[in-house]
C-alpha cells in the first residue's frame, strides 16, 4: 500500500488555487464550477469516465483553454494574478517555462519527425536559451532522467516504441524543471509492462525532485500509485476530493463507490 508522506500535505499556502471553472462548447458543458488546490510538491489525481471534463480541465490549467468563468492562479515569485487574463504571449513563455505536460497523445505534445534530443532542446529555446552544447547536455540530462535509452537520442519519436515516446514528452517537460507537471493519461494505450516502467518512472521524479503534478487518468491504479489527493469528477462536476487513501479507503460518494468497487 502507498505510504503516506504527512508533511508533504501540510504546506501552507497552495502552488496552484483554480477557483469555480466552467466551460460550455456549445450546449454541451463540459465543466461546472470545478475549484481545486494543489500544495507545493503534492501530487493531485482526477478520475472520472469519459467524458467527464478532465482533459478540459488540464488543458485549462495549461492555458490552451480559457474557462467562461473562474480564476487560477499560481503562487510563484514572478506570476500574479489571474492567469486567464493573461495575453497569448504571456500565456506562452509561462507555460513554456514554469509549467510541463505530457499528452496522451505523443503527436499533440512533440515533432514527431524531429530527433528526440531535437524536441527538448526546443522547449529550452523558447526559454531563451542558444549554446549548442548546453542546449546538447541539457537534453541529454532531462531524458537520462526520464529513464529515456541515451543511445536513441538522435532518433525521431515516430520511429519509437509508445512508452519510449513518453519518455521523450516527460523529458521536454521536465527540462526547465517545471513549477507544475500536467499529465493528461500519460500511460493510456501502453502495454502493461510498459505502463508499470513509466508509472515507476514518475513516482521516482516525483519523490526525487518534489515536482506539483496534476495526473488524469481513467486508471484508478495509476492515480493510487501516484496521487495524494483525489478529485473525482463526473459529468463536468467534482463529485468529491480529498486525500488519496482516504477516498479509496472509504469513498463518500454513490459514484466514488461504483468507481473502487468495480476496481477491486
Ligand atoms: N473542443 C471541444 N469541442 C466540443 N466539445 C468538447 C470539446 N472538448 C471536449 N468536449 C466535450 O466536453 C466534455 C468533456 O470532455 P473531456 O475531454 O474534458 O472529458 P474527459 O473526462 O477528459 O474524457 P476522456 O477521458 O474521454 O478524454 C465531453 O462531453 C466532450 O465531448
Amino acid at each position: 500500500m502507498k505510504t503516506m508522506d504527512a508533511p508533504r500535505l501540510v504546506k501552507t499556502r497552495p502552488l496552484l488555487t483554480a477557483q469555480g471553472l466552467s466551460l460550455n462548447y456549445g450546449s454541451v458543458q463540459a465543466m461546472r464550477n470545478v475549484s481545486a488546490t494543489v500544495f507545493p510538491g503534492e501530487v493531485l489525481g482526477i478520475v472520472g469516465e469519459s467524458g467527464s471534463g478532465k482533459s478540459t480541465f488540464l488543458r485549462c490549467l495549461n492555458l490552451e483553454e480559457t474557462p467562461d468563468t473562474g480564476s487560477y492562479t499560481l503562487d510563484l515569485p514572478d506570476v500574479q494574478g489571474n492567469l486567464f487574463d493573461l495575453d497569448r504571449y504571456a500565456r506562452r513563455m509561462l507555460c513554456a517555462t514554469r509549467i510541463g505536460i505530457v499528452y496522451q497523445n505523443p503527436h499533440l505534445g512533440l515533432l514527431m519527425q524531429h530527433s528526440s534530443s531535437g524536441n527538448v532542446a526546443e522547449r529550452l529555446l523558447v526559454a531563451g536559451e542558444r549554446r549548442f552544447n548546453v542546449l546538447r547536455d541539457k537534453a541529454r540530462g532531462a531524458l537520462d532522467a526520464s529513464e529515456f535509452p541515451l543511445e536513441r537520442m538522435d532518433a525521431p519519436p515516430i520511429d519509437l516504441s509508445g512508452g519510449m515516446q513518453q519518455r521523450v514528452q516527460l523529458a521536454k517537460a521536465i527540462a526547465l524543471e517545471p513549477a507544475l507537471l500536467l499529465l493528461d493519461e500519460p500511460t493510456t494505450g501502453l502495454d502493461v509492462s510498459v505502463q508499470a516502467l513509466v508509472l515507476d518512472t514518475l513516482k521516482r521524479l516525483q519523490q526525487d525532485r518534489q515536482i506539483t503534478m496534476v495526473i488524469v487518468s481513467h486508471d484508478l491504479g495509476v492515480i493510487r500509485t501516484l496521487a495524494d489527493r483525489v478529485m473525482v469528477m463526473r459529468r463536468g462536476e467534482v463529485v468529491e476530493a480529498g486525500l488519496a487513501d482516504q477516498v479509496f479507503q472509504d469513498p463518500q460518494h454513490a459514484y466514488t463507490q461504483q468507481l473502487v468497487h468495480a476496481k477491486l
